[in-house]
């Protein structure tokens, strides 16, 4: 990973704004500039089957090029990670990609699950395309309390083979991508159970179709789940099993096993079962600031071009971009791109030290590994979703268009709210780690991320204009918000209730508490990182990345400012001098909004908008994309003989 500065100088706002980014040597135009990776129609006027169809030719093209850049010695995961990810993956999927679940957990789980024996059997199977598989957990009546799945593994020593069944219709499974027509393997989450004992949720790999045909193997029932918000060409399926017999060495047994006879050798610990889905909340942090600057680069490019009403009566109407208001739609969220590259940069780097001690078999650092991706990627998709739908209506009616593809990033970006831990349930995560820690307070000091509850609940703030107060007040406040709930948990046992009444009567605070928790994370990563860069830039790029910090830290703390005042020495006038400090940092980022946005480096056909081009020519493109609409050619729709013409004569 290379680090350089990108000078992006804007002709037609002559000013000079940079922004150091981390260049991939990723060859985009190796995938964009080919034609058959463009749609011939746009999307939104084929068909729901259409749109499948078109996304598995796409896919598979797509993954061809991955695969022959990997044989020429081009990159290796690096690459399958732009083409899955939000950036080019979205550009040329925007509807979703039915085959990302074999890269994105299929291959993953095979990895972490499976014991070396099994990688060497399947992995290359996997690498090659021989098999297509996804990660079939969730089911029709569980997502979240996956202790509570349904579907059975039992174990039949006779034939040292396990009998996969579905008991209910809420025991099929729903959700997993590509899972409706697509993959033809899948790793299944199931309840083992063998010499009569069940024995919890474990992975196991099931071949669902035949190899050549393609078609469902007996036992199989299996179809599409219909259209959803969006991705609708990731074709989520269901999956339903009527006793289907699988191999004994089929379960996935890296961590725990089933010998020939049936006996059941448990895994050291029963975590590392999950550890699939760390992986993907870690690599989502990513994807919400991918997705939250495609958006900002739109919404800020369309608001130097849009021109609207008058700020005074003898003036020309001027840019959008100068309303107060419209920079704090804009600004912040440009801020927080930042914020979470930054955050996703650092976690990235623990998640990979912290898999490296559990190949040794040092789980001490898994828990809270697994609590900051949980709040990590519940605040950073919460906030990137929140931050694209302000975005989209930052642009007024031409954000509505499906031509700015603001609505569409939309549906990708939400739904990464609630897919992979729904986000409620991961802050809840985070909130059961950090009362953990609290209650048994020793372990507190050796954790990085949360060494500052040692301290900080007991530590004066006094109020300054600076971030460091900032990063001082949050933690003073997560830790004020902790102490408080767990005191509130206490008082509920004291008075008789269960703990885990008393528990879900505090959750309220309990999860609110994990959120400024992550926002502590991400302000302080964001913090250290500016400080790591100042030494090594420009002053000019200092001074643009400080201003971010600043603004994205003092936004966090203006929406703390009622635990502000409960939990720190702040007042009424320290917040009025937020206030101020926010509206200074608008302006002061004005004239370089725009190169800040063309430094994410991305193009017009990444960002498949016609709001957000480089050109700025707004309205031409708009145009030219209504031409696209099959009702344009012709004058005169069959509807207006067949019903309109009828309709109206008999008004007459
Ligand atoms: C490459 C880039 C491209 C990106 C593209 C992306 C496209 C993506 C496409 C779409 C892809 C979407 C694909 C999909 O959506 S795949 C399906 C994803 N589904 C989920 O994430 C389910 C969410 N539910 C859960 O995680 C569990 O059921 C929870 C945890 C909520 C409850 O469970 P349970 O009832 O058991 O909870 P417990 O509270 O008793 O916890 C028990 C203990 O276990 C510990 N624990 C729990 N969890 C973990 C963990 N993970 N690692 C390590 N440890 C963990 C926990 O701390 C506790 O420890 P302790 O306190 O007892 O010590
Ligand atoms: C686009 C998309 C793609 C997906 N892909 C896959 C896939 O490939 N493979 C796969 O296995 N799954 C997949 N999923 C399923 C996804 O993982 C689940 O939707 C998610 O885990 C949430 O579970 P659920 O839908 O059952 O919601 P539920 O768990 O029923 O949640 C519903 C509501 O109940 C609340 N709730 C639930 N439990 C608690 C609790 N303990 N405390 C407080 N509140 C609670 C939640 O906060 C939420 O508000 C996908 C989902 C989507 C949307």
């Amino acid at each position: 990973m290379s680090a350089k500065v990108v000078v992006s100088k804007r002709r037609n706002v002559n000013r000079q704004a940079i922004f150091l980014i981390t260049l991939w040597p990723f060859p985009e135009d190796f995938f964009l500039s080919d034609p058959e990776l463009k749609s011939k129609v746009p999307l939104e006027y084929l068909s729901h089957k259409e749109k499948y169809e078109e996304a598995v030719r796409k896919a598979c093209l797509l993954f061809r090029k991955v695969i022959q850049l990997q044989n020429e010695g081009k990159g290796g995961m690096d690459n399958f990670r732009e083409v899955l990810g939000g950036q080019l993956g979205s550009a040329i999927l925007p509807d979703g990609n039915p085959i990302t679940l074999h890269y994105v957990m299929f291959i993953p789980t095979l990895m972490g699950q499976g014991t070396i024996e099994q990688q060497a059997e399947w992995i290359q199977k996997a690498w090659n395309c021989d098999i297509i598989g996804t990660y079939a957990q969730t089911e029709l009546g569980h997502g979240t309390f996956i202790r509570g799945l349904e579907t059975v593994a039992k174990y039949d020593p006779k034939t040292e083979e396990f009998v996969l069944h579905s008991p209910t219709l809420t025991a099929y499974k729903w959700w997993p991508g590509g899972l409706g027509h697509s993959a033809n393997y899948a790793v299944v989450v199931a309840q083992l159970y063998t010499q009569g004992k069940c024995h919890g949720i474990h992975p196991f790999v099931v071949q669902l179709r035949d190899e050549e045909t393609h078609e469902p193997l007996p036992g199989i029932k299996i179809g599409e789940i219909g259209c959803k918000l969006g991705m609708n060409s990731t074709n989520n399926g269901y999956l339903g099993f009527d006793n289907v017999r699988i191999p004994r060495n089929y379960m996935l047994m890296k961590n725990s096993q089933v010998l020939p006879d049936g006996t059941y050798v448990k895994s050291p610990s029963s975590k590392l079962t999950y550890g699939t889905m760390i992986f993907v909340r870690v690599v989502l942090v990513q994807d919400a600031a991918t997705y939250l600057k495609k958006a900002s680069i739109i919404a800020t490019r369309y608001s130097a071009i849009r021109h609207q009403s008058q700020i005074k009566p003898d003036q020309p109407e001027p840019q959008i971009l100068d309303y107060v208001t419209q920079q704090y739609k804009l600004f912040p969220n440009i801020a927080s791109c930042f914020a979470f590259q930054y955050a996703a940069t650092w976690l990235w780097d623990t998640y990979n030290n912290i898999t490296e001690e559990l190949e040794t078999g040092q789980l001490d650092n898994l828990p809270e590994l697994h609590a900051t991706a949980c709040v990590l990627k519940a605040v950073s998709t919460a906030d990137a979703a929140q931050g694209v739908e302000m975005l989209r209506l930052a642009c007024g009616g031409h954000g509505y268009m499906t031509a700015s593809n603001l609505p569409s990033t939309y549906g990708l970006v939400t739904a990464m709210c609630t897919y992979e831990g729904e986000n409620t349930v991961l802050l809840l995560q985070t909130a059961r780690f950090l009362v953990k820690m609290w209650q048994n307070k020793t372990n507190v000091y050796k954790l990085p991320t949360m060494k500052y509850l040692a301290t900080a609940l007991n530590r004066a703030t006094p109020f300054e204009k600076s971030v460091e107060w900032v990063i001082a007040a949050l933690q003073k406040t997560a830790a004020g918000k902790i102490d408080l709930a767990n005191r509130h948990l206490n008082e509920r046992v004291a008075k008789g209730q269960s703990y885990e009444d008393a528990w879900n009567n505090t959750s309220i605070e309990l999860v609110s508490a994990a959120e400024v928790h992550g926002r502590t994370i991400i302000v302080e990563q964001f913090y250290n990182t500016v400080q790591g860069y100042k030494s090594r830039v420009s002053k000019e790029l200092g001074t643009v990345l400080e201003q971010l910090l600043q603004l994205y830290a003092v936004n966090a703390a203006l929406r703390c400012t009622g635990d502000f005042l409960r939990f720190t020495e702040v007042l009424g006038k320290d917040i009025t001098v937020l206030q101020t400090w926010l509206e200074e940092l608008l302006s002061q980022i004005r004239p370089n909004a725009v190169g800040l946005v063309d430094s994410f480096d991305m193009r017009d056909e990444i960002l498949s908008s016609a709001l957000g081009c480089y050109d700025g020519n707004v309205y031409e493109r708009l145009f030219n994309e209504a031409q696209k609409s099959p009702l344009n050619a012709e004058p005169v729709n069959k509807s207006y003989n067949l019903y309109l013409k009828p309709f109206i004569k008999a008004q007459l």
